[in-house]
């Protein structure tokens, strides 16, 4: 058996795509996990598998793994190109892309850009989750000089860290440990975060199951929230991250639009039974 996938990225995070809507797709999560090898298989942030939809409303299911195998309810850049996908292939200008977490509408801009409806940002320490009762606007959470994250879901867990120069944190040694803190039952997407200006933002990210990425869509919605909640920035921000920049506004209903751009790398065949294999027999067969 062979599986086609595309491999795509918004703003340089980046997606192994494969359309199972025709088709039953059985990966184990070992498979899964040698596909994310950036040496040994393709490598990705985010392992995006589109099936058909299970609510009446949506254009199609996005499931979303990590490149650990972890699940995730939200991945911004990939509902971004996902819906891209299914716009080019229908001949449509909308898409509905459907998650654990819940429908995410979609619209393509004329600027080529994708604008999606990520839902409203969830505020609750029960929502996000932490382990026990906490105000999600400043929390007793510290590691170093870092001290007092917001807290916001998007319908994964974001803990924001507003600091006075982002490139001077040390992410790859405080990004795990922060991710694993006692405080954050279900981990935790980790954001640092320097306000420029009131409608500019530049964020670094540590991503849950992933490490260091080159942007994250819910994670700008999220530090997007996070300097709205504390008075930093208006409702309209850029939020500048090492790939890009992504628009998000934080509408009054609650609702957080994101928009940004979309990009297909190359196209490609898996072939489940060479994944792992460390001999010469690539586990990969470009087309
Ligand atoms: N890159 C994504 C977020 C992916 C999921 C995240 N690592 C998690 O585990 O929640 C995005 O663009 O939002």
């Amino acid at each position: 058996m062979t599986i086609p996938f595309l491999k795509m990225h918004g703003l340089g995070n980046d997606f192994v795509v494969i359309d199972a809507r025709s088709r039953t797709l059985s990966l184990t999560e070992a498979q899964v996990r040698a596909i994310a090898d950036r040496r040994t298989g393709v490598g990705f942030d985010q392992f995006i598998v589109i099936q058909p939809p299970r609510t009446q409303g949506a254009t199609a299911f996005m499931q979303i793994l990590n490149p650990d195998g972890s699940e995730s309810g939200a991945c911004g850049n990939a509902t971004r190109c996902v819906a891209h996908l299914l716009m080019e292939q229908s001949g449509i200008a909308e898409a509905v892309i459907e998650t654990i977490s819940g429908l995410l509408p979609a619209t393509a801009e004329a600027n080529g850009l994708i604008t999606v409806d990520m839902g409203p940002a969830r505020l609750d320490w029960r929502d996000i989750p932490l382990a026990g009762p906490a105000d999600t606007l400043r929390l007793d959470v510290s590691e170093g000089p870092w001290s007092g994250p917001v807290a916001v879901s998007m319908g994964n867990p974001h803990i924001v860290f507003f600091v006075d120069d982002v490139d001077a944190v040390p992410l790859e040694r405080v990004g795990p440990v922060l991710e694993h803190h006692p405080a954050f039952p279900q981990r935790a997407n980790i954001e640092f975060v320097q306000v420029l200006s009131r409608t500019e933002i530049r964020m670094r990210v540590w991503e849950r199951g992933a490490g260091i990425t080159r942007a994250c869509g819910s994670g700008s919605c999220a530090v997007q929230v996070a300097a709205v909640r504390r008075g930093l920035t208006d409702r309209r921000a850029e939020v500048v991250l090492d790939g890009g920049s992504l628009t998000i506004e934080w509408q009054e209903n609650g609702h957080v639009l994101m928009t940004g751009p979309v990009a297909l790398s190359f196209s490609g065949v898996l072939q489940p039974d060479l994944l792992g294999q460390t001999s010469v027999g690539a586990a990969l067969v470009t087309a």
